[in-house]
């Protein structure tokens, strides 16, 4: 076991997230000791406590004491599979209530384990490289299923599934978050001139200069379809967003993609809708993306090869 979650932690590039919440720092500490050769290990001693840093990290597996302060096990394990960037976190619990009652509530909870103490450090390790190893291998599954096929960017999925938990992000530190609805300028007459397979490789080289502009590691660039991608930026306000698109719009004219049919440009161009907010609710997202579609249409009729925004 050991040596197969360490084939994955070669495969992904980082140890995975494990976070310990635990009332008894003695226990914290045994435990993290346990793990801290295979995982970036994450402490909390309350429940309030391991919510926050559940949801700041996204950690791979969670251990967690039944009973703790601020906010006991049951009641943290039910607000984590209610919270859409936490559900899908496997979580063990590790108690000292060791009767078959606590371990069917903790199973009906959405447990994927019950360990109990005091803790025998071989079984417990096993245990949770067990879950960590299905986890980070359903991780790489999905990471699969999230990108498109012709440009490797996020395809819609993808897309989604990170816009939906940075949002939810955005909305909980009352930050602002950005979209870019991003589409190439007559792109029709691109293929109509070269043919698809030409269109195709065009598609891929703005895929790529598109996710090249953009720098922060939650930033994405997804492809939306066809000849359109969107971008999310987290923490990004609206005026730090026309700056991207501006440099965006600028890259792809630096690819210089002859482009004699297109009436924007001698060469392949973009246009841009910019539209950015702080989320005053977490299931506005979609809205976000609608008020970017709106602005791109704008920016279309203002003559392409550029961008326009919600101000
Ligand atoms: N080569 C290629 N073409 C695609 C792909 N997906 C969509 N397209 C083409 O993209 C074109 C999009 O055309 P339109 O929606 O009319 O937009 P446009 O020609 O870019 O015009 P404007 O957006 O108004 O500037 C269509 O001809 C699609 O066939 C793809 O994967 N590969």
């Amino acid at each position: 076991m050991h040596s197969k979650i360490e084939q994955l932690i070669a495969q992904i590039g980082t140890k995975p997230k494990l976070l310990i919440a635990d009332d008894v720092p003695a226990n914290i500490i045994m435990l993290g000791e346990l793990f801290q050769d295979t995982c970036q290990v994450y402490m909390a001693l309350d429940g309030e406590k391991a919510f926050e840093i559940a949801m700041d990290v996204l950690p791979d597996l969670i251990l967690l004491d039944i009973n703790m302060p601020k906010m006991d096990g049951h009641q943290l394990i039910k607000k984590l599979k209610n919270t859409p960037a936490t559900s899908d976190i496997p979580t063990i619990f590790l108690t000292g209530n060791n009767d078959i009652e606590s371990e069917e509530n903790a199973f009906d909870e959405g447990a994927v384990d019950f360990i109990t103490k005091p803790i025998h450090a071989k079984v417990t390790k096993a245990r949770v490289f067990t879950h960590l190893v299905n986890k980070l291998q359903s991780d790489l599954l999905r990471r699969a299923t999230l990108l498109d096929g012709l440009t490797g960017l996020y395809n819609r999925l993808g897309l989604n599934k990170y816009l939906e938990v940075f949002y939810l992000d955005c909305f909980r530190e009352k930050r602002p978050i950005s979209v870019l609805m991003i589409d190439v300028d007559f792109f029709k007459r691109y293929n109509d001139h070269f043919g698809h397979l030409q269109g195709d490789e065009c598609l891929k080289q703005v895929a790529q200069s598109l996710n090249l502009s953009v720098k922060r590691p939650r930033d994405i660039v997804s492809r939306f379809g066809g000849e359109e991608f969107c971008c999310v930026l987290s923490n990004c306000d609206l005026f730090a967003a026309e700056l991207v698109a501006s440099r965006m719009c600028e890259e792809i004219r630096q690819l210089a993609l002859p482009h004699p049919d297109s009436e924007a440009a001698e060469v392949v161009t973009i246009s841009i809708g910019v539209a950015s907010t702080i989320p005053e609710s977490r299931q506005d997202a979609d809205k976000l993306v609608g008020k970017a579609d709106e602005m791109l249409y704008l920016a279309k009729k203002a003559g392409r090869n550029s961008f326009y925004s919600n101000r």
